[in-house]
């Protein structure tokens, strides 16, 4: 088995984890997380998205969080741009990095962002000339990798489709996103070796959602397929809206506790994030999804 000595972890509670409760959390608060997750080492916090108000109302302050964090220089900011609008709103903003999500799914495609596939390439494409042109980094989201909630298991080729198209667009990075958390080991490192023989691996990431309880599995599969680059959300916040019953994100201190078991270098303080899972479930009134978020909390109280 051939790991890596250093992974890079992307922390997406601000949006992933965020933009899927009910009540409106307080711009103040996402904030404060942002801040907190910087501290802790992050290199690269998805922090907003600059999508329609009427689609995900729990973001509608994007850029009020933007411009209220205090940026790390070495942290990439990132924001999620379904079009030239949200773009713009993110070049205003002073985004480092804008992300087009698009989905190997057809029906996926139709919920989430009101277009077919080959519709959402046309229109990511003036967002992706404009990030070309603004210096900005662009990344690439596939969502239903490992599954669709419409559609069930998705072909392995309409994954690698949606890459290459991303990838012709002039994304840096790809995201491979099991949206629904089906995905199992075994998928995920054939859907991972098909992706990366098309895109460098070092340009791909694993977004895994935890809802079978698959996600550490899933990384380690991925690692051995070539991976380096995973997303993770403290506590193990988040769900998309447009995919019922699907869950959180891995949580990052169950990432973290993971890789630093393997001795795999993050950079990133696991007791820092702990504290921050606690901190923000505290906050959204609930438990915590990460059990090594929950374990070192134990110990701690002892
Ligand atoms: C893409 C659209 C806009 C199409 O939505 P639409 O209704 O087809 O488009 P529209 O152009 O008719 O716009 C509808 C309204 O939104 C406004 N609008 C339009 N664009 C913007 C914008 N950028 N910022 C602010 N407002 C905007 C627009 O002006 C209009 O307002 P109205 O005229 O009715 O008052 C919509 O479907 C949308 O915003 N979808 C976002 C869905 C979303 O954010 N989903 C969650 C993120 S993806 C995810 O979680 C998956 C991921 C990435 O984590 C990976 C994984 O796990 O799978």
């Amino acid at each position: 088995m051939s790991l890596p000595s250093k992974v890079k972890i992307v922390e997406v509670s601000p949006r992933d984890g965020l933009q899927n409760e009910k009540e409106f959390v307080d711009t103040a608060l996402k904030i404060e997380l942002v801040n907190r997750l910087s501290a802790a080492g992050f290199v690269n916090i998805e922090s907003a998205s600059f999508v329609s108000p009427k689609w995900v109302p729990q973001m509608a302050d994007g850029g009020d969080v933007m411009a209220g964090i205090i940026r790390r220089p070495d942290t990439l900011y990132s924001v999620l741009t379904p079009n030239l609008r949200g773009f713009e709103a993110a070049l205003a903003a002073h985004a480092d990095e804008v992300v087009i999500f698009g989905a190997a799914s057809e029906a996926f495609s139709q919920k989430n962002i009101n277009c077919s596939i080959a519709e959402s390439i046309a229109r990511f494409e003036p967002v992706a000339q404009a990030a070309k042109e603004a210096g900005v980094r662009l990344r690439g989201s596939i969502s239903c990798a490992l599954g669709c909630p419409y559609q069930g298991e998705t072909p392995i080729e309409s994954v690698v489709d949606v890459a290459q198209r991303m990838l012709a667009l002039g994304c840096d990075e790809i995201d491979v996103a099991d949206t629904i958390g089906t995905g199992t080991a075994k998928r995920v490192g054939q859907v991972m070796r098909a992706v990366t023989e098309v895109v460098d691996p070092a340009r791909v990431s694993g977004h895994f959602h935890d809802t079978y309880g698959q996600s550490l599995a899933n990384i380690l599969a991925a690692m051995e397929a070539g991976i380096s680059i995973f997303h993770s959300s403290v506590a193990g916040l988040g769900g998309c809206p447009y995919a019922k019953g699907a869950t959180g994100n891995v949580a990052t201190e169950d990432v973290l506790y993971m890789m630093q078991g393997l001795g795999i270098e993050t950079g990133i303080d696991l007791e820092a994030v702990a504290d921050t899972g606690l901190w923000i479930s505290q906050h959204l009134n609930r438990k915590s999804s990460s059990r090594a978020g929950t374990a070192l909390a134990a110990r701690k109280a002892v």
